[in-house]
């Protein structure tokens, strides 16, 4: 049975650490961080990640899964390591490999044997080759080979477990067949489950996770572009994309208008392609594009409560409840949500600002600090609507819809309800007490669909 090995417990090492121990490898995770390392060893997950826990307690209790803050224990039992640190945007947009590197100096320093080493980690083109030149040099005069492949992820937050068991695809950018057959093995579930997977070289593997990101990217801005226009010329977005999706070329998917995306993903991957094309004499306008809408689509955002809401030209004495915090549902990451800019957007009009999420207060107020103290948080979406002028839905949670809305509506001082998601959308039973505003449609262009 093969050892697998991981370094770097975020969302991608401990998913996927997981996961491979549930199909019975035992796997041993690694991190810095020794204090997550000590509440994963008692079965504490440091995220929100439905099913995640469960599947950490069951790996703990059937003895496969082992969590240490050791690089060399990780190294020197591994067969196969996977490299999941994060791989941040530095200032100017390019990728910061610098936990990466220090991972692959930890193999390098404790490597013991043959070892294929995979990164799983988003990296600019040509990493995964630098890395095999690295290893290959420390390891001159050694017995030891590593074979380095690329093996990028395409796990969504809050869809994790589910998507890193049943994934979309596998790509495998590997040069030895010694990396290949390692990775067969360790994916043969995957193989079994006619999960397609495609085999090529290291460059187009790292190229494809890039590619893949900026595309979405790229769709969710053009749509959002079109809720702008729409908005202005009495058209309804939402049926716009569901007409568009009809076309399989299309296809209905990442064309929900919103507020600008967010995550740890999307903004950096696309800083970090635009980067790449620049070095390589490139310049990306598509992508570049894309950044630049999202950027606009926030600021908008904050125009539109403006308009809507101000006296005199402020929001002086406005007070606005902001729902969700998290740059999606179902996971408690705050990492670049738009929620953060349009917070920021509303406090430098004078707003005064509550704030309410199912699960990305405690991050918010650890990370989110310059906001401590300037805004309300609040114990939930009744609370945070107390007295508020108006209601900014900015994250779609399930739990919103069993809000009870005529208690909401009736404590309220104002009634504009700012939809950012479309969530409520020709909801009669939300509609009868709000003045209604989604993105994408004129007021008046509202209910979208017939209210049944
Ligand atoms: N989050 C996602 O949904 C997702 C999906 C696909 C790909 N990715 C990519 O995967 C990578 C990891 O992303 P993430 O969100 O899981 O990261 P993260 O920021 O949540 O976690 C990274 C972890 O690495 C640890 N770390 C840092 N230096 C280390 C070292 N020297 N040795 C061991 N551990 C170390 C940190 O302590 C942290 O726990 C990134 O490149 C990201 O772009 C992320
Ligand atoms: O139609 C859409 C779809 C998404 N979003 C927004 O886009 C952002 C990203 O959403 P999503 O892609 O669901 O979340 P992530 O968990 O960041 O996943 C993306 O980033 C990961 C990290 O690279 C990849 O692995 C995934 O395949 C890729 O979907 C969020 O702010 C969403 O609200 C929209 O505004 N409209």
């Amino acid at each position: 049975m093969v050892n697998v090995g991981v370094m770097g417990t975020g969302y991608v090492g401990l998913v996927h650490g997981a996961v491979l121990s549930s199909y019975g490898f035992r796997v041993t995770c690694m991190d810095v961080d020794k204090q997550k390392i000590e509440r994963l060893n008692q079965g504490i997950s440091p995220i929100y990640e439905p099913g995640l826990e469960e599947l950490l307690q069951s790996g703990l209790r059937a003895g496969n899964l082992v969590f240490t803050a050791s690089a060399q224990q990780v190294v020197q039992t591994s067969d196969v390591l996977f490299i999941a640190v994060g791989t941040p945007a530095k200032e100017d947009g390019s990728a910061d490999l610098s936990y990466v590197w220090d991972v692959v100096q930890q193999i390098g320093k404790h490597i013991n044997g043959h070892k294929v080493i995979v990164s799983k980690s988003t990296m600019p083109v040509g990493t995964s080759r630098s890395i095999a030149m690295y290893l290959d040099g420390m390891l001159r005069g050694t017995p030891y080979r590593a074979h380095v492949a690329s093996n990028p992820e395409f796990l969504r937050q809050g869809k994790a477990v589910s998507d890193s068991l049943s994934p979309s695809r596998v790509v495998i950018g590997a040069e030895s067949d010694e990396a290949v057959q390692m990775l067969k093995k360790v994916y043969a579930t995957h193989l079994e489950q006619d999960v397609p997977f495609l085999f090529t070289n290291r460059e187009t593997a790292e190229m494809i996770k890039y590619a893949s990101n900026s595309f979405l990217a790229v769709k969710i801005s053009f749509i959002n572009e079109l809720a702008l226009l729409s908005e202005k010329v009495g058209a309804k977005i939402q049926d716009i994309a569901t007409g568009m999706g009809m076309d399989d070329r299309i296809s209905p998917h990442f064309l929900q208008a919103g507020p600008g995306y967010g995550g740890s993903c999307f903004p950096k991957d696309t800083q970090a392609i635009v980067d790449v094309g620049r070095k390589n004499g490139e310049e990306l306008y598509v992508v570049r594009a894309a950044i630049a809408a999202n950027e606009k689509q926030k600021a908008k955002m904050v125009s539109k409560i403006e308009e809507t809401l101000s006296f005199d030209g402020t929001l002086k004495g406005r007070t606005v409840a902001v729902w969700g915090l998290t740059f999606k549902p179902d996971t408690d990451d705050i990492r670049y949500s738009p929620s953060y800019e349009i917070i920021q957007g509303l406090l430098g009009r004078g707003a005064a600002v509550k704030v309410y999420c199912p699960q990305g207060m405690k991050q918010a107020k650890l990370y989110w600090t310059d906001l401590n103290g300037r805004i309300q948080y609040c114990g939930s979406e009744a609370e945070c609507s107390q007295q508020a002028d108006a209601i900014v839905l900015m994250t779609e949670w399930e739990q919103f819809r069993a809000a009870n809305w005529e208690k909401i509506a009736r404590g309220m001082r104002g009634n504009a309800f700012f939809d950012m998601r479309n969530m409520f959308a020709g909801d009669a039973s939300v509609l009868q007490w709000f003045k209604y505003y989604p993105v994408g449609a004129s007021e008046y262009g509202y209910p979208l669909r017939e209210a049944q």
